[in-house]
This record gives structure tokens, C-alpha cells and sequence, in this order.
């Protein structure tokens, strides 16, 4: 007998009362023991589409919906008395006829005539997005038999509607191609081959094998990522790889939780020594307690999380000794005195992102590497004189720097790369998107050889920290072994929507590949964005009351509500509000039910104060850039709630997300 459980059977849990929670696993472990128990009553459900439906009591209010098929059990879903038997009622689980798929189907004759009504009329007057696809396509994308009809009468207004109700691959498909992507057909399930293993059943159900897994599985039914992974998801965490690998996406396309999973399946081997890593301390925290709800103790022990920064300065303190990271500061006064002593006139800054972005980051070795070295990630060109004048000053500071016991950050990861290998066997890395230069020099030479040691988990769009720079001439080739993730776990269909208009649909890295970010769905659907914009701050604060008042009295909870600013002096003004304030850069990383981002004045947002900084052309690219994708990591850390404003005259961001609102809106 195998027992599983279903996503929905998690999805209904979590509606229910935490005390209803707490008798319900009591009853589905006293289920998996023993499901013949008289307690249970259990009852077959009379007028279900499925005969195999049976109810299963909990006490006297809640049921637990149960499949039971050839000696299988499936727990199913669970709710109150008669909304678990209306659920059982209007439900099949049934393999599909083309792909072979297990899915769970609401029957489309039981759908609620008010909602078939507006489909149909909505598909009289607007056009229908998938007129012209055949049932055979449409049975490729797993779209169930008798939804073929209705997804052909989908609109652009409907088309969210009909694809919450399907099952998700098909949902996923429709939603994919409403946005002008392909989708590729499902796999099929060969003749012989267990439907249940199909990849797109593997994301829905679950074996579990004892009541130590079921308890596992059911510990926080709110984090069904640590039992449900998206077939794309499960690839990542499944493959082998012979070089280093990557997974890319945008935001809430569930990349962390890939590198979790991929980091527990690594670790499964005794002698693995797994790093997962990213580059602060939050996010590394972030990391760490996630951990045990995938891992069990054994893996544990052979996973360690820490941020790359920091495992560098440990390592490099255990084999050089301790010695001191010079500051900005000191930094840049060697740079101007050994210019000044050489008597070059030299902009400082230009001198010291030369340093930065050149010499220390690619740890440059002498005047003719210099000299020969291809200008990475910087646009100014430079005659072969000026560069050997310059050479000399940074030879200067390297000779300063050792003279006082002081090392870069670069530095450190360079001294690693020359020595012995580092105590891990797999580098998982998270926010791969701002690894530094020599950070990616050292991983790619001590782990890029071996098979599978190195992972990315990043999304370009969301560089906020780094430049950008060619990961191939830091000896790290992901080409063939980098793919992208394209459902969106966190964020409604509506707030993504909106916070994908803040970034181009195709993305372009610094060797040339590109992103193509269109094709992205939700798995819900939520409130359209709030973007405002104001005469007064005092307007704007007023109103912004307002709308948390709203979000507490609907139920949100205060924790669940968070204010992003662009920089930490908007913070005071906001405080007296009682609610969680941070700067966008900590909001890497996180979520909240709902996130305000105000205060988007035209200087906050490209922060005026760097655009003042700006040499040339593409330094100032470069920082509009990475304000563009401060907004969207800002935007995207909301799931259900977004409000976005700004007092006249606003951020061009703004602006730009105003417009489409009104262009809407006509
Ligand atoms: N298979 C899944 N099933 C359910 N929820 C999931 C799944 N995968 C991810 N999630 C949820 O989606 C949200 C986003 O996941 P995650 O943080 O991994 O995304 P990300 O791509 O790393 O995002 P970002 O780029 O913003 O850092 C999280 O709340 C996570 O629990």
C-alpha cells in the first residue's frame, strides 16, 4: 500500500485554525498507522465524479477527503464538513489522455454558472487568446479534456481565472503562451511507465513512506516548497553536471530553494562537504534556517552555510595568519600618494575603480599584463604609455599594502587561489548575480573542474552590489549548463506583472548572452498594485496610513508588512508608523505580504548623489542599472500586497509604472 499526499491537501490545511491544524495531522498520522480505524468513518462520497472520493473524520466539523485507489491511499484535501464534500464532488484524479500525468481536475460541468457566464461572455466581446490552437496542442500543455472548450474562450481578463483551475502544468502552459512564449508540450509517460512518477505528478503529490515523513512534510504546511518542487526545479536539484552549472530567473522563481535541495541532495553523499554560500551574512542567516526543514540531521552536518565574504577571511586567517583588511579610505590615500609621488595627474575615482575594477579584482601581475589586458568591464580606452604610468603607482600601493600587513578583500581570495584546495567538495552559490571577481576566480579554480562542484543560483536583474563582468574570463564557463526558471512562487500574477515592466524584457550579461524574461507566470492571482503620486509628502503619508489600516483590518498581520526606502535617512520620518522599515538593499532576499515602497522622489531614485558620481556614458548606464533593479527587488519582495508612490515631481521609475496604470486604465 503506498500513501501520498497532494499540494491541495497542504493548500487546505493552512486555511484552517491552528487548533484544527493540530487535530488534523493527529488524525492524518493516526491514518498513515492505520487507516481502518472505526474513528474515521470513513464514508464514500456519494455524488463524486470520482467514485474513489471517501471522507475521513476528524471531529465533528472536519473532514479529510481521501482518493482511495488499488490499495493506495492519497490524502487529498481537508476543510469543514460541507465544503470537504462539495470539494470531493466537483473533483477527478485521473491520468491525462496525452501526457499521462496524475492530476487532480475540477470538472468543468460543476463549475459555477456565474463564472462560465462571464468566460463566455467575455469571449464574445474581446479576443480570444487561443482561438486557433488546436485540442491537440492544448492536450499537449496537459490542459484536461473537457477544459479544452473554455481555455479556447479564454481573454486576456479571464485567462488567470480559467488558469487557477486547472491543473498547474496546464495553467502554467496558458498563462506562459498569454504572455507570446511557446510552451513546450509536456513529457508523456511511457506505456509501462508509473503515471505518478510523472515529473508534472511529482510536483503535486507526494509518497510519504512513514509517519516520521508525514510528520516532516506536515510540520509547517505554509513552506510546501520543502515537499513540492516545480519539475523544472526538480531538474536542477536532480542533475549531474560536468562543469560549473546555473540556475537564473527573476525574482520568486524559487532559485534559493533550489540551491537548498540541490545542497541536501549533494550532501547525501558521506563524503560531501557541501558550501552554501551568498554574499552577506543576512542572507547566509537566511539560508541557515531554512535548512533543517529540508535536511535531516546527517546532511546537516555535512552542509555548512556561511557567506563568501566570510568562509575567505576564515580560510585566509587559517593558513596566513590574521592580518588586516585596509579600509576605502586608507586605500584611496595610497593610490593619491603614490600618484602624487610619481607626479601623475589623475581624477582619484578613475584611479581608484581602476584599481577596484582592474587591477585588484583580476589580480593583474605586472605592467605587461596590464598593459595587455583586455579593458574587462571598463569602456575607457587607454594609451599603452598612460597605462605603464599608472602601473607604476598600483605596483607602489601592492608594495605599501604588504610593507603594513594590510590585504584587499580580492586579495585574500587571490592568496587562496595559489594554495591548497579548499575543505569542500560542492560550492553552492546563492545571489550569484553580485560574486565578486576574484571571488568567482577562486571558485572557478578550485571547483570548477569537478563534477558538480560548482552551482549559481542568481538573477541579473537584480545586480544591486557588483559590476558587471564576463564570468567566462574568470575562468567559470556556465554556456549549455544554464537555464532559467519561469514560475513565480511569491509574487501575484498582478504584482509581477507590474514590476516586470520596471526591467527590459531581454537581459544582456556582460559577455554578450542573453536573458529573455518573458514567459514568466504566477501560481495566484491577487490585488492590482497601488501607484500613486502626491503634491505633498504629508498627502502621501496620509493615504499610506490609510491603506496599512486597510491591510490590518482585512487580517494582515503587522510582522507581515513591510516599508522599503531607497536609503537609511528616509527611515526616521517613517517610524512612528510602527511598522517594519528597511532600506531596499536589507530587503534582498526577503518577503512580506505587503510592501510599500514610498518616498520615490526624481533624486532618491536613480539616487542622485551616485549619478553625480558618473565619469563617463557607461558609468552613468551602469548606475541607472542597478536603480532600475533596486526598484525591482523592492517591488518583487511583496506577495500579496504592493503599493509604490512618490511626491511630485516623482523617480522616471515611477513615472514609467505610473504611465502604464493610465495607459490601462483607458
Ligand atoms: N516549489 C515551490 N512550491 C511552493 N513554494 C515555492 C516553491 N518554490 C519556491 N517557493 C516559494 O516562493 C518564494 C520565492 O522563492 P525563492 O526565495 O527561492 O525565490 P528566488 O528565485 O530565490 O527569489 P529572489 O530572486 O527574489 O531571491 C518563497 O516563498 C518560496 O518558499
Amino acid at each position: 500500500m503506498t500513501h501520498r499526499i497532494a499540494d491541495t491537501f497542504y493548500d487546505a490545511l493552512e486555511k484552517l485554525h491552528p487548533q484544527e491544524q493540530k487535530a488534523v495531522k493527529q488524525s492524518a498520522f493516526d491514518f498513515q498507522m492505520d487507516p481502518s480505524l472505526p474513528g474515521f468513518s470513513m464514508h464514500r462520497v456519494d455524488r463524486a465524479r470520482d467514485p474513489n472520493f471517501w471522507t475521513a473524520r476528524v471531529n465533528r466539523d472536519i473532514r479529510m477527503v481521501i482518493h482511495k485507489a488499488k490499495g493506495d491511499t492519497l490524502l487529498a484535501w481537508v476543510g469543514h464538513h460541507d465544503a470537504a464534500y462539495r470539494w470531493a464532488e466537483t473533483r477527478r484524479i485521473e491520468s491525462h489522455p496525452r501526457t499521462g500525468a496524475v492530476q487532480i481536475v475540477e470538472a468543468r460541468e460543476t463549475v459555477e454558472d456565474v463564472v462560465i457566464q462571464r468566460i463566455v461572455e467575455e469571449a464574445v466581446r474581446l479576443p480570444r487568446l487561443f482561438a486557433d490552437e488546436t485540442n491537440d496542442t492544448l492536450l499537449s500543455w496537459g490542459v484536461p479534456e473537457d477544459w479544452l472548450d473554455t481555455v479556447r474562450d479564454a481573454t486576456e481578463d479571464t485567462v488567470v481565472d480559467i488558469a487557477l483551475r486547472l491543473p498547474s502544468e496546464a495553467a502554467d502552459a496558458i498563462m506562459a503562451a498569454a504572455t507570446g512564449e511557446r510552451p513546450q508540450p509536456a513529457p508523456v509517460v511511457a506505456a509501462g511507465e508509473d503515471p505518478w512518477a510523472h515529473p508534472d505528478a511529482l510536483r503535486r503529490f507526494r509518497v510519504v513512506e512513514n509517519v516520521e515523513e508525514l510528520k516532516a512534510a506536515l510540520d509547517a504546511p505554509w513552506e510546501k516548497w520543502t515537499v513540492f518542487l516545480h519539475p523544472a526545479q526538480r531538474e536542477f536539484v536532480e542533475r549531474d553536471f560536468n562543469g560549473p552549472a546555473r540556475v537564473i530567473g527573476s525574482a520568486g522563481t524559487g532559485k534559493t530553494i533550489v540551491a537548498l535541495h540541490r545542497a541536501v541532495r549533494l550532501a547525501a553523499d558521506p563524503d560531501a562537504r557541501v558550501l552554501l554560500t551568498t554574499f552577506n551574512r543576512r542572507l547566509a542567516d537566511l539560508l541557515r534556517a531554512k535548512l533543517p526543514l529540508v535536511a535531516g540531521h546527517e546532511e546537516q552536518a555535512r552542509i555548512f552555510v556561511e557567506d563568501l565574504g566570510a568562509v575567505i577571511h576564515r580560510l585566509h586567517a587559517e593558513r596566513f595568519g590574521g592580518v588586516e583588511i585596509v579600509d576605502e579610505a586608507t586605500l584611496r590615500r595610497f593610490l593619491e600618494e603614490a600618484a602624487a609621488e610619481a607626479g601623475l595627474a589623475v581624477d582619484p575615482d578613475f584611479l581608484f575603480d581602476e584599481w577596484l575594477l582592474i587591477v585588484d579584482a583580476w589580480d593583474v601581475a605586472d605592467a605587461d599584463a596590464y598593459r595587455d589586458l583586455p579593458r574587462l568591464g571598463r569602456k575607457t580606452r587607454m594609451a599603452a604609455s598612460r597605462r605603464d604610468a599608472l602601473w607604476a603607482v598600483f605596483a607602489q600601493v601592492r608594495a605599501r599594502l604588504a610593507r603594513e600587513g594590510l590585504v584587499t578583500e580580492a586579495g585574500c581570495a587571490h592568496a587562496l587561489r595559489q594554495g591548497d584546495p579548499m575543505p569542500f567538495t560542492h560550492v553552492i552559490v546563492d545571489e550569484a548575480q553580485d560574486i565578486s571577481v576574484a571571488e568567482l576566480m577562486l571558485l572557478g579554480a578550485m571547483f570548477g573542474a569537478r563534477p558538480n562542484g560548482l552551482f549559481f543560483a542568481g538573477d541579473i536583474g537584480q545586480r544591486i552590489f557588483r559590476a558587471p563582468f564576463p564570468w567566462s574570463a574568470a575562468g567559470v564557463d556556465v554556456r549549455g549548463r544554464s537555464r532559467s526558471l519561469k514560475v513565480n512562487y511569491r509574487t501575484s500574477h498582478q504584482i509581477r506583472k507590474r514590476s516586470d515592466t520596471l526591467l527590459p524584457e531581454t537581459l544582456v550579461e556582460a559577455d554578450g548572452a542573453e536573458e529573455n524574461r518573458l514567459g514568466v507566470t504566477s501560481v495566484f492571482d491577487g490585488p492590482v498594485p497601488t501607484i500613486r503620486v502626491y503634491d505633498t509628502p504629508e498627502s502621501e503619508r496620509e493615504e499610506l496610513e490609510a491603506w496599512v489600516d486597510t491591510l490590518l483590518h482585512a487580517g494582515v498581520e503587522r510582522e507581515e508588512i513591510a516599508i522599503l526606502v531607497r536609503s537609511s535617512d528616509q527611515m526616521a520620518a517613517l517610524d512612528a508608523m510602527n511598522i517594519h522599515v528597511m532600506t531596499m538593499h536589507d530587503a534582498k532576499g526577503a518577503e512580506f505580504r505587503a510592501v510599500a515602497v514610498p518616498r520615490l522622489a526624481h533624486d532618491v531614485i536613480p539616487d542622485e548623489s551616485r549619478l553625480l558620481t558618473a565619469r563617463d556614458e557607461a558609468h552613468l548606464d551602469e548606475i541607472m542599472t542597478t536603480e532600475r533593479h533596486l526598484l525591482y527587488v523592492a517591488a518583487t519582495r511583496a506577495r500579496d500586497f504592493l503599493w509604490m508612490s512618490g511626491v511630485a515631481p516623482v523617480s522616471e521609475f515611477l513615472s514609467d509604472l505610473a504611465d502604464r496604470e493610465l495607459e490601462r486604465g483607458r
